[in-house]
């Protein structure tokens, strides 16, 4: 009885507060409501809007020190020597010139389109995807005045029928097609590409992509802060201190209130010195494997992100794959061996060298997209980007020791992941 009373006044409460939202759907509340409780459950209490940050959160003006060259002016070797082989962070421009996304993705044809599809917004504390169907992410996106809003990270788009059509939508660069993850079973390779959209202050906390991979970013719509940050940077100088976690530890809004400051004051370390800027919708970064980063969404954006192992990486990748993938390692080299032998030097050498050392000071540890909040959350096992129907014969995911990932793949590892963090 004292049970049903209660219930009762909570959805009493609940009908209140759905009334006095400013969504236009009348289940969007509800449903949101659910999403940020499992998604997020420490954040029932303090509340999501506490801070403020929607009224007062600014960023100062962008130092944009990327370069930029155009996709006409760059061809695919000179890409390789240039700044794959170097792992310099660029973007690059004019790749999506023939691209329907230009015109299928925009935020009203989106929500249209896929109004009933269910797209994964965030993880429950057990590692289970948290969704939410378009049409109440829409009216949450465009409404909400939330801190670190909930942002759809969403890696199984293009494997479900209903979602598919988004794949088509865009192509993978010249530049990454000789993605070697290929030669993998579709079904055991780790999840390496993300439908990505959320509004002004959803983002990335600092990170490193998983697996010693590589990763290109497009944005359709909308603009990106980024800062990377060079790969010999320890990570306890990137990440924000103890005291200034609060009640976003895994934020890229928390970095940027925190640790962005250092970075930008006279003190910060030449050697570690930033890559910054503004990406603007047709533009695609590129990521190099082992490079520090963070973004934040400055408005409403959505993009498409992949990771991937090539020529240029595979050292990298291969040692970590063996250590944390050790079934897909085994399996990966065999066809490796049947259609790729001219890699298997390269392989050779870097399982003779024993573990690589990609990241010099990160090594043992770093982080791995959206990270968490402490130690626990780094990579570089490379098991960040989460996702379902990535951990072979598993169809969700669980979570471990208080992050995210696969558990068959990377049982050593740990990692929050809202986003692209799991087993890329
Ligand atoms: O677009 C973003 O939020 C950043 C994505 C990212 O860094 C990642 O997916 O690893
Ligand atoms: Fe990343």
């Amino acid at each position: 009885m004292l049970a049903s009373l209660a219930e009762f006044w909570d959805d009493m409460k609940l009908e209140l507060m759905a009334l006095g939202s400013d969504y236009k759907l009348p289940r969007t509340f509800r449903k949101v409501d659910e999403a940020k409780r499992k998604a997020r459950a420490e954040l029932t209490k303090f509340g999501w809007d506490t801070l403020g940050y929607s009224e007062d959160f600014k960023l100062p003006p962008v130092k944009d020190t990327i370069l930029r060259i155009d996709c006409e002016e760059l061809t695919v070797d000179e890409f390789r020597e240039k700044y794959e082989r170097t792992r310099t962070p660029i973007i690059i421009t004019g790749l999506t010139k023939n691209w329907q996304a230009n015109e299928k993705w925009t935020l009203e044809r989106i929500a249209r389109k896929y109004r009933n599809q269910k797209f994964k917004c965030g993880e429950d504390d057990d590692g289970f995807s948290v969704k939410l169907k378009m049409k109440y992410y829409h009216d949450y996106m465009v409404n909400n005045i939330d801190d670190s809003p909930l942002y759809i990270f969403d890696s199984s788009f293009a494997d479900r029928h209903k979602t598919k059509q988004l794949r088509e939508d865009y192509e993978v660069p010249k530049y990454f097609e000789d993605d070697l993850f290929n030669y993998a079973d579709s079904k055991k390779r780790p999840p390496h590409r993300w439908f990505v959209m959320g509004p002004a202050r959803s983002g990335t906390a600092i990170h490193i992509d998983p697996l010693g991979t590589s990763a290109w970013n497009t944005l359709i719509q909308g603009h990106k802060r980024w800062v990377l940050i060079p790969p010999n940077a320890p990570r306890d100088i990137v990440k924000p201190l103890s005291h200034e976690k609060g009640k976003h530890p895994s934020e890229g809004i928390t970095w940027f209130n925190t640790v962005y400051k250092r970075v930008r004051s006279p003190g910060w370390p030449q050697e570690y010195a930033p890559i910054e800027c503004i990406q603007g919708p047709g533009e695609t970064m590129f990521v190099p494997a082992g490079w520090w980063h963070v973004v934040l969404n400055e408005d409403h954006t959505i993009a498409v992100t992949q990771n991937y192992c090539s020529i240029e990486n595979l050292h990298l990748v291969w040692p970590k794959t063996v250590k944390g993938r050790p079934k897909l390692s085994k399996h990966w080299l065999k066809r490796i061996t049947a259609e790729r032998p001219e890699l298997l030097p390269i392989i050779r050498e870097c399982s003779e060298n024993g573990i690589n050392d990609m990241n010099d000071s990160s090594s043992d540890s770093s982080s791995s997209s959206s990270s968490s909040d402490d130690s626990s959350d780094d990579d570089d096992s490379g098991c960040d980007r989460e996702d379902q129907g990535s951990c072979s014969g598993t169809t969700r995911k669980r979570k471990i020791s208080g992050t995210m990932k696969c558990e068959e793949q990377c049982p050593e590892k740990t990692s929050r992941s809202h986003e692209k963090e799991s087993c890329a």
